[in-house]
């Protein structure tokens, strides 16, 4: 059964991959907001079980159904592993329904980039508004589909977004070197070996070593680019064996000093206006954002000049289903932070 806002004077909304990790955080948001009405959950190989079979602790009465082209809801979310999107989100849009991708397949403007970095072939038009509200608010309230930031790249653009888009005067940023470590459920829910608890459990280990492919989406959005000779950016990702969270360390070379109080001034201005970004006194803490839709900031400097931000955001939150909910928000006319605090 299809509800429609009609009946309810609520919107529809449904969720297409409920099954996934990112998917189900959306439906525990999606319950709580005041705003909107569950229509259908859609799941691939667990398609006719209940939800509460795959997540007992969240009381959705729905039963995962199988996706085949509807588009009588309102707004659709998308939590599908890569390529997947690419196919479903034109038909949605051609509807006239509001669409937020949690993929990569709509994020880099670059076909070449896509390709290299995804592995599969898009054309140019398959790009759509990028859903960081803290960059593009005014643009994503005026979008109809949103492509929602990957994890580690919201942690490491809300990191840097001061310094590459804030304005001050004088202030060069001559390289990043960047160490950042995430939960396991950042690989999704489904079952690899590496990722399982004896070969994780007191582990830890870096993946994708200079290639990982939210590279160019951080480069993207802060409007930089990786081959740019006088600019020089490293990410090194890891993984860790905690379930939630994504913790970035940020060295970052400026050309000439800047004192630290500046830098926190330019933060603190550029942020003044976002509810979900924190900058904090001490060191942030993966655990201080656990579950909520947070990105907590530090700022100090290192023994030879460089800046150190370190940032920390849940990776299922901010860095996935809420942050999804935010640009939701934005784009429906709601309180930015409605279901989300
Ligand atoms: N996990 C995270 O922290 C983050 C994830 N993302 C992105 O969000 C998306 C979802 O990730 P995540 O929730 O972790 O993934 P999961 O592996 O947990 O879930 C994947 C979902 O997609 C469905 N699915 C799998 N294969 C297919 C297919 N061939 N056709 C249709 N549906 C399929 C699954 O259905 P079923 O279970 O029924 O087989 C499930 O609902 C990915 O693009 C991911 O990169 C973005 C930011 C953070
Ligand atoms: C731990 C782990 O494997 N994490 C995934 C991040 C998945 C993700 O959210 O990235 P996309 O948004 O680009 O899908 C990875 O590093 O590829």
């Amino acid at each position: 059964m299809n509800l429609t806002s009609m009946q309810h004077n609520k919107v529809t909304v449904s969720v297409i991959g409920a099954s996934g990790y990112s998917g189900a955080e959306l439906v525990k948001l999606l319950m709580k907001h005041p705003g909107i009405i569950i229509d259908e959950l859609y799941a691939h190989t667990q398609a006719g079980k209940r939800f509460t079979e795959l997540y007992p602790a969240i009381p959705c009465d729905k039963t995962f159904q199988t996706y085949s082209g509807q588009t009588d809801s309102d707004v659709y979310f998308l939590a599908l592993p890569h390529g997947e999107a690419l196919q479903l989100v034109p038909g949605i849009v051609k509807a006239g329904k509001k669409v937020i991708d949690l993929s990569g397949d709509f994020r880099l403007t670059s076909t070449a980039e896509h390709k290299h970095f995804y592995g599969g072939d898009k054309s140019a038009e398959d790009v759509l508004q990028y859903g960081m509200p803290e960059l593009f608010r005014d643009e994503i309230a005026g979008s109809t589909a949103i492509s929602n930031p990957g994890c580690y790249a919201t942690s490491i653009i809300l990191g840097l977004a001061p310094l590459f888009r804030g304005g001050m005067a004088g202030l060069e940023v001559e390289s990043v070197n960047v160490t950042a470590v995430s939960g396991i459920s950042g690989a999704g829910r489904s079952a690899k070996l590496e990722l399982s608890f004896s070969e994780m459990s007191g582990n830890m280990r870096a993946y994708k070593v200079g290639k990982h492919q939210h590279t160019p989406e951080i480069m993207q959005a802060l409007g930089t680019s990786a081959t740019d000779p006088s600019f020089r950016f490293v990410m090194t990702p890891m993984i860790a064996p905690y379930v939630r969270g994504i913790y970035s360390v940020l060295n970052v070379r400026l050309a000439s000093p800047v004192a630290l109080e500046s830098i926190r001034e330019l933060y603190a201005e550029f942020y003044a206006s976002a509810p979900f970004v924190r900058l904090r006194d001490g060191v942030t803490e993966v655990s201080h954002v656990a579950y909520t839709n947070f990105c907590d900031v530090s700022l100090a400097f290192e023994s030879d000049g460089s800046l150190v931000v370190i940032t920390a955001i849940d990776n299922l939150m901010k860095g996935a289903a809420g942050q999804a909910v935010q640009n939701m928000n934005l784009m429906l006319g709601f309180d930015e932070t409605t279901a989300l605090l």
